[in-house]
């Protein structure tokens, strides 16, 4: 079986945790570097990339639908929630750290940088995290691939870096940084955890399902249903993160909207019932939206374009 992947380092670890995987289960597989258009456009803020959403995703699916490769690997985070029924998420592997990480150039705390240094994110969500936690600092864009994020802190063009700490840990760097909080920087929804897809009804397929982990599945299909209602993706600085209690009980759920800035906040954070939790997460989603939630989202969005147009070096 052909596994395809985007040809970046994170990527290619992520593809060959799973060829790993599948090799345990005696299923043989080899790689198939596909380029996407997420990968060619790296001189604009990803927010900016025409395709959007899912630009990392969607290639990787045209050449599934023809054949030519029979199991896509993905980070979870990076996929669209709508998808093609016909290529189903066959695995959602046992999640990985999900929290972001600081990295400083000379490994000073977030709480003990100097006011003004700067911080590179290309994420709008961790940005106006940043903003909201130490208004003093200051945020720049920084896209690339993780190794070029770090080069660039390296050669002090930051002070420090945001970056999720799967990466990291996927790619074997083992670099000492500061772990955020979720309570202050409620991570991306499905950050940290590695789907699987395959084409409906085949041996692929049944083969993946095998290394389905049921908790993490859960969880990221409830990130997803928190933040439903509020329209958005890369474009708005939304987190949600779910974790299921070590008895299995209950569910704490996380989940926010924020201006740009930073400086407007719509957020949850509670614990819901393990039985019936899609249905509590649903209606958590919509006091999201009723708490002002989407209004915020759209604004986020309603400021980008406008931006966008009057000059693409906003983002550099
Ligand atoms: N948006 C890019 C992206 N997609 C997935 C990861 C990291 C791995 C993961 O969260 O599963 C990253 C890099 C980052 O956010 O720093």
């Amino acid at each position: 079986m052909i596994i395809g992947t985007r040809g970046s380092q994170l990527a290619l670890a992520q593809a060959e945790t799973v060829a790993r995987l599948l090799k345990a289960q005696g299923v043989e597989t080899s790689l198939k570097i596909i380029k996407t258009s997420g990968d060619r456009f790296t001189d604009r803020p990803l927010h900016a990339v025409s395709s959007g959403v899912g630009a990392f995703v969607r290639e990787l699916d045209e050449v599934m639908l023809e054949g030519e490769i029979d199991i896509a690997v993905h980070s979870m985070k990076d996929m669209p929630t709508i998808r093609p029924p016909t290529l189903p998420t066959a695995a959602v592997l046992k999640r990985d750290t999900p929290f972001d990480l600081l990295l400083t150039y000379d490994g000073t705390s977030l709480d003990e940088l100097p006011e003004q240094s700067i911080i590179g994110t290309s994420s709008l969500r961790r940005a106006a995290q940043i903003k909201r936690y130490r208004p003093d600092l200051v945020t720049q864009d920084l896209r690339g691939n993780i190794d070029t994020r770090l080069r660039k802190l390296k050669e002090g063009k930051y002070d420090g870096i945001l970056l999720a700490k799967a990466g990291l840990e996927r790619m074997g760097w083992e670099l000492e940084g500061e772990i955020l909080s979720p309570d202050f920087f409620c991570p991306s929804p499905n950050q940290g955890t590695i789907a699987v897809v395959t084409r409906a009804g085949t041996e692929a397929e049944a083969a993946v399902s095998r290394l389905d982990h049921t908790d993490s599945r859960i969880a990221t299909e409830i990130e997803r249903i928190l933040i439903s209602e509020l329209g958005g993706g890369c474009t708005t600085p939304i987190g949600s993160y779910a974790e299921i209690t070590p008895d299995r009980k209950e569910i704490h759920v996380r989940a926010e909207v924020l201006s740009l800035s930073g400086e407007e906040t719509v957020g949850i954070n509670e614990f819901i019932p393990m039985a019936g939790g899609i249905e509590k997460a649903r209606e958590l989603g919509s006091s999201l939206v009723h708490m002002g939630g989407k209004k915020l989202a759209e604004e986020a969005l309603l400021q980008l374009s406008r931006d966008s147009c009057d000059s693409d070096d906003l983002y550099e």
